[in-house]
Formats: structure tokens, C-alpha cells, sequence
């Protein structure tokens, strides 16, 4: 079968919604190619071995997809044109918004993303890796094997890597989580090997499902992590200790009142995802939920909020 590359140049911000955009046009895959990751993991040499050059602007993200090249592609690429030009009307800047088209063969897509995958270490404790490198974990070390195939979560990008270093230092061993948004079961696999009694995972996307009830099964998880399919908390039973949702602003601010009724008193709310932009409108929602906000990271142009729900 003969596939379409369609990669355009745009910008960290509009990232996620050309993903989206995507994922909504049916891609097989989407790779996200952020030179500037690339290039803090290469200075922090976390990475062992890296064939991809250094960029020159790392501002530039390039989103790539792989369609089926059929009398259906010109359509789609008409759409997906005019969608990321209506980013402009959500305040997305699309940035330089060059699109390219190439054909390539299937054996080139389906393993592309691996190149821009590797170990990394995050917070103190935890490294996430590719289930193909071997890795020689240091005493005390939480290792995290995922293949996330075509689902968001490899722990490279600021969002995961802000919330997997909130869990590692709030959660407690024992705590019940819900993990909403699982993608490729990241997070949730994390909470399970740092201890969490019981973890409920929910995505609304069936093939982040999929994909995150097989990363929980390789990592040995799956007495401690359920995995289904779900809109936000409907579908998750009971209360819990830890809600975790690395999903993006409005999403949160949606879920946001409904998220005290759902946590024990004491309980924490970590939320990620959000747009450097979108922080005080977050923690607002937050706020006017009940919450108390404890603390706030930012990284790349994204934040990551935790925050608590008091004693009756
Ligand atoms: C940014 S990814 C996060 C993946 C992973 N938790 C991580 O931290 O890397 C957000 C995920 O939320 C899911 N999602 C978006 N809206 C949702 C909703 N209303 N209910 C459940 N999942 C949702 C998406 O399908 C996607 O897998």
C-alpha cells in the first residue's frame, strides 16, 4: 500500500491541535519532531546515543502524518489546510504553517517515531524507556517500559514529564488514582510502580486504550491498573486519592467542578496539559472548584498545576 507523509512546520502551541486535526482525518500515525526537547535531552545527556542533528530554531515543531495515498488524499488535505487555518479564530498561532507532501513506503512510517525516542530519567526516581533499549537501572530506580505506538505519552514531552514529577514526590503508597487521559498508559503505569493501591485509567480514544492496556500488561501492572474507554470521570467507580488529567485547558476547565465530589477529603488534583497562556484561567476553574492550588510547574510553554481538596 502506498502512504502520503504530510508534514507541515508550525509551532509548540498548535502542536497538539494539529495533532488532533490529524488523528480526526483518520492518520495512521502522527510523529511530532520538536527540535527543542531534542536538543535539551542531547545537552542534558540523558540520552545515550542520538543520530538527529542539533536544529538551529528550535521554535519550529514539525507535525508529520501518514494518510493512505488514494483518490480520497486530496480531499483530506483541502480539510485539513482549512482546519489549521481556523486555529487562528481559538488564538492557536500556526506559525509558519508550510505543509509538505512526500509518498513513502510503509516500513519507513511505522518506525519513525522510534528515532526521536529514548531513555530519559525524570524527577528522582523514575525512567521511562522504549521497550527495544536496554537500560541498566541504578538501585531505587522506578523503570517504565512503553511503547506508545500511536498514542500520546513517550514521557519526552514537558507535559508528561511535568506530571510524572508531581506523582513521583506527592503520591502515597497505597493512594487510589484515576488516571484521566491515559494515552499510552504512562502516567498510570508509573503510579502503580511508585505504589498506588489501585489505578483506573480512561480515554476517550479507543486506540489509547488499546495501546495503554498492552503497556500496562508488558510492565507487569495490570493487577493494579484497569484500563477502558471513557468520557472524563463518568465511568470510574468510588472516590479517589490522586486524579490525574494531562489532557489541554478547556478540557480541564470543563472536568474542573465535577473533580472535589470524586476525591477523598485530602485528596490531589494534578492537572497538565496546559498552555503557558491558559494557566489563570486553570487554576481559576480550580479555585472556583474548591480546590487550593499547591503548587504550579511551568516548563517550554506548558504548566502543570496540583492542587488539593481540604478537610470537610
Ligand atoms: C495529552 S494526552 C496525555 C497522555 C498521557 N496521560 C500523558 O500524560 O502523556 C491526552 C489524552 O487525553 C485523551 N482525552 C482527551 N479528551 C478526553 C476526554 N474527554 N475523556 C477522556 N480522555 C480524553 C486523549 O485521547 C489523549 O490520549
Amino acid at each position: 500500500m502506498k502512504w502520503a507523509e504530510i508534514s507541515i512546520q508550525t509551532t509548540h502551541e498548535a502542536t497538539e491541535a494539529v495533532a488532533d486535526i490529524f488523528h480526526g482525518l483518520g492518520a495512521s500515525g502522527v510523529v511530532i519532531e520538536d527540535p527543542e526537547l531534542v536538543n535539551s535531552y542531547k545537552r542534558s545527556g540523558t540520552w545515550d546515543y542520538c543520530d538527529i542533528p542539533e536544529a538551529e530554531d528550535d521554535s519550529v515543531v514539525t507535525v508529520k502524518a501518514y494518510l493512505p495515498a488514494d483518490d480520497q488524499l486530496d480531499d483530506k488535505l483541502r480539510v485539513f489546510e482549512r482546519q489549521v487555518d481556523e486555529l487562528a479564530r481559538h488564538d492557536i498561532d500556526k506559525g509558519r504553517g508550510l505543509i509538505r507532501l512526500r509518498e513513502v513506503r510503509e516500513e519507513d512510517w511505522a518506525n519513525a517515531w522510534k528515532a526521536y525516542y529514548h531513555p530519559i530519567r525524570v524527577g528522582e526516581r523514575l525512567v521511562v524507556k522504549p521497550s527495544w533499549q536496554e537500560y541498566p537501572a541504578a538501585r531505587g530506580d522506578v523503570v517504565v517500559e512503553l511503547d506508545p505506538g500511536m498514542a500520546f505519552g513517550t514521557g519526552t514531552h514537558h507535559t508528561t514529564a511535568m506530571c510524572l514529577e508531581l506523582l513521583e514526590e506527592a503520591l502515597r503508597p497505597g493512594d487510589t488514582v484515576f488516571d484521566v487521559g491515559t494515552g499510552s498508559g504512562i502516567l498510570a503505569v508509573a503510579a502503580a510502580k511508585l505504589g498506588a493501591g489501585e489505578v483506573q485509567a480512561v480515554d476517550n480514544d479507543p486506540l489509547a486504550v488499546r495501546i495503554a492496556g498492552e503497556n500496562v500488561a508488558a510492565n507487569g501492572t495490570a493487577a493494579t491498573v484497569t484500563v477502558s474507554e471513557g468520557d472524563l470521570l463518568t465511568g470510574l467507580s468510588g472516590r479517589a486519592d490522586f486524579i490525574i488529567a494531562n489532557i489541554i485547558a478547556d478540557v480541564i476547565i470543563r472536568m474542573a467542578p465535577s473533580v472535589p465530589d470524586r476525591l477523598k477529603e485530602g485528596g490531589l488534583f494534578l492537572a497538565g496539559g496546559v498552555i503557558a497562556d491558559r494557566l489563570g484561567d486553570v487554576t481559576d476553574a480550580i479555585i472556583t472548584a474548591g480546590l487550593e492550588v499547591e503548587k504550579v510547574l511551568e516548563e517550554g510553554g506548558w504548566a502543570s498545576i496540583l492542587a488539593r481538596r481540604g478537610d470537610e
